[in-house]
């Protein structure tokens, strides 16, 4: 074995054939020499993907295996696949077990390796704290860890601290509240909702150590340090999708093994001077509240729910009064900017503001209000919500979907499944901003909304004032429910006609903000992007043209 400070060198051989093998630099190469000495095709595997170094012929699928030779080791890597479901393709576990000439050259080889390692990949995660929600998705969350999570983290010495949740905001709590000393992240085997606990928890604690108010809604917050890892096991894992082109969960592992990092923007949701939630992917208002309202009862259904709430509500046909006014980013024109938003009766007028760019107003009848930190793709919607949307420029994309009719509005929703543009069409302006405030026209406001508690609270209690006459049976023990949960926006439930579906006939002039799949409790929010504002295990998407 031939070694020197930068290349070290000798000959091996996988099954009977030989090789020249080599680390160099960041590189470990083989290249196979036939019988005439001549070298035919080279092997080379990043010392950053790398996953482990064994000693002896070593399987782990699809159990673990020792063979213990004095002659052999194994090394372990990301393989790239040819095929996947997603936008990219996905990762798997590579292995090659190599025969050394001689003891001493084996134990050389695994020493230089494994040195090699941690010269050039030196952010691995050591240590992690890993959250499963055993009820998310198709509730496969715990055999998804323990079948192909575990033993991954186990062959590249990576040691867990396991919680399985017994309640919602379990995972929060415990990340705001003990101790995490010696955690290099936390990971979530779960869905958006999952990961959403994982954000407010790493959120709320960096804030909390910092001495930082959340909220002031003008604060600048304090970047965390600890990593998020997502091992998709939900309905949509939207997040997971967007920041890695896929929801697989071996892909997600092996990401968090090599100890990439991805830098996020998140956006905070203020009501007045409170913090209401902060989102990666998307509040959206009309037709992605309602969707999302209707198929919190339905949850039954599992992942369908949402085709199913999504046909409902599309039926209903709704759109709703709103003014949205604008911090617009520097980059102020959007490839599909529509500057003719005057044509839509907008009033649209500009005054500056604290916040960087300057400030506009929109006013109208909406079908759907979207602000989207990222391209928020899922596997139904490839491409996403905003395509051309960054996952850590400081910017949001804001959506208006201006009143259209059911075939203009299924026509922009069936474009989110297919490549054709879906912000080319007359009804819809997209701006790249950094903060947006919503209001409701006078005499819907939140304030005057809060005066008709007493009102609407009769309504909880007579179930015939509700606007459809057949709503009773099927919807006051929802309502029952709903508030005994309490943990979602009560005064949109009490409001009328919203549960009952397309048997609906009364128009209703508020809708709710789906903030990352939880219902806000507010209607008047102000959003602000906060950029990079956390770190994920993940590299973005990855351009599988590139060799
Ligand atoms: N043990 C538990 N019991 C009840 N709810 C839980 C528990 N653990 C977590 N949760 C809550 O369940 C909600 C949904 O979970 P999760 O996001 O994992 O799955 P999902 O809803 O199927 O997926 P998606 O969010 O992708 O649609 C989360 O908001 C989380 O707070
Ligand atoms: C005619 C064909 C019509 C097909 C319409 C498909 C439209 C797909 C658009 C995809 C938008 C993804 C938005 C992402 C939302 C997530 O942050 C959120 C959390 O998981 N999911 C939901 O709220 C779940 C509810 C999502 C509502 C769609
Ligand atoms: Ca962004």
């Amino acid at each position: 074995m031939e070694t020197d400070s930068v290349r070290v060198e000798s000959s091996l051989w996988i099954g009977n054939k030989r090789y020249r093998a080599f680390l160099s630099g960041w590189y470990f190469s083989w290249t196979e020499i036939d019988e005439r000495n001549r070298e035919k095709k080279t092997i080379s595997v990043p010392v950053s993907e790398v996953i482990g170094v064994k000693e002896g012929r070593v399987e782990i699928q699809p159990q673990k295996k020792v063979e213990d030779t004095d002659l052999d080791f194994t090394l372990f890597y990301v393989k790239r696949n040819s095929k996947g479901k997603g936008i990219r393709v996905p990762w798997s576990l590579g292995r090659t077990q190599f025969c050394c000439p001689s003891r001493g050259v084996r134990d050389q080889w695994i020493t230089q390796l494994r040195t090699a390692l941690k010269t050039h990949s030196p952010s691995r995660p050591h240590r992690l704290l890993v959250f499963i929600n055993p009820f998310g998705g198709k509730k496969r969350g715990k055999q998804i860890f323990h079948s192909l999570v575990a033993p991954l983290f186990e062959l590249a010495g990576i040691s867990s601290h396991v919680v399985v949740t017994e309640r919602a905001n379990q995972a929060r709590d415990y990340i705001l509240k003990k101790d995490l000393t010696g955690f290099d992240g936390v990971i979530c085997v779960g869905g958006d909702g999952m990961f959403s606990e994982l954000l407010h928890g790493v959120i709320g604690r960096t804030q909390q150590e910092a001495g930082v108010s959340e909220h002031d809604p003008t604060v600048m917050l304090q970047p965390c340090d600890l990593h998020i890892g997502i091992i998709p096991a939900g309905s949509t894992d939207c997040v997971c999708f967007t920041t890695m082109g896929i929801n697989d969960p071996v892909t997600s592992t092996l990401h968090i093994i090599i100890g990439d990092s991805q830098p996020l923007d998140v956006c905070s949701v203020h009501y007045q001077s409170t913090l209401v939630r902060y989102f990666v992917s998307m509040v959206g208002y009309g037709f992605y509240g309602d969707v999302l309202a209707e198929s919190e009862r339905h949850r039954w259904m599992g992942p369908l729910r949402y085709d199913y709430s999504g046909c409902m509500v599309y039926l209903c046909n709704r759109s709703y009064p709103g003014q949205v006014q604008s911090a617009l980013s520097k980059e102020r024109l959007f490839p599909h900017f529509n500057s003719s938003s005057s044509l839509y009766s907008a009033n649209v007028s500009q005054y500056s503001s604290e916040l960087e760019g300057e400030w506009v107003t929109i006013e109208g009848r909406f079908k759907c209000i979207s602000l989207t930190c990222m391209s928020s793709s899922c596997p139904r919607s490839p491409k996403g919500l905003s395509p051309s949307a960054h996952l850590a420029d400081g910017t949001a994309d804001l959506i208006l979907v201006r009143e259209a009719n059911p075939l203009g509005f299924l026509t922009y929703l069936h474009r989110h499944t297919n490549t054709q543009d879906q912000f080319d069409l007359p009804f819809v302006e997209v701006y790249r901003v950094k903060a947006v405030r919503f209001s409701l026209p006078p005499g819907e406001g939140e304030e005057e909304e809060e005066e008709e508690e007493e009102e609407e609270e009769d309504v909880l209690e007579d179930p015939e004032k509700l606007c459809c006459s057949n709503i009773a049976g099927h919807s006051q023990q929802h309502l029952a429910e709903r508030k005994e949960r309490g943990n979602v926006a009560m005064s949109r439930v009490k409001r009328p006609g919203f549960v009952c579906g397309p048997c609906c006939t009364k128009p209703r002039s508020v809708s709710v903000w789906n903030c990352d799949g939880e219902i806000l409790p507010h209607t008047e929010i102000s959003c602000r992007v906060h950029g990079q504002l956390v770190r994920l295990f993940a590299r973005g998407i990855e351009d599988s043209t590139k060799p």
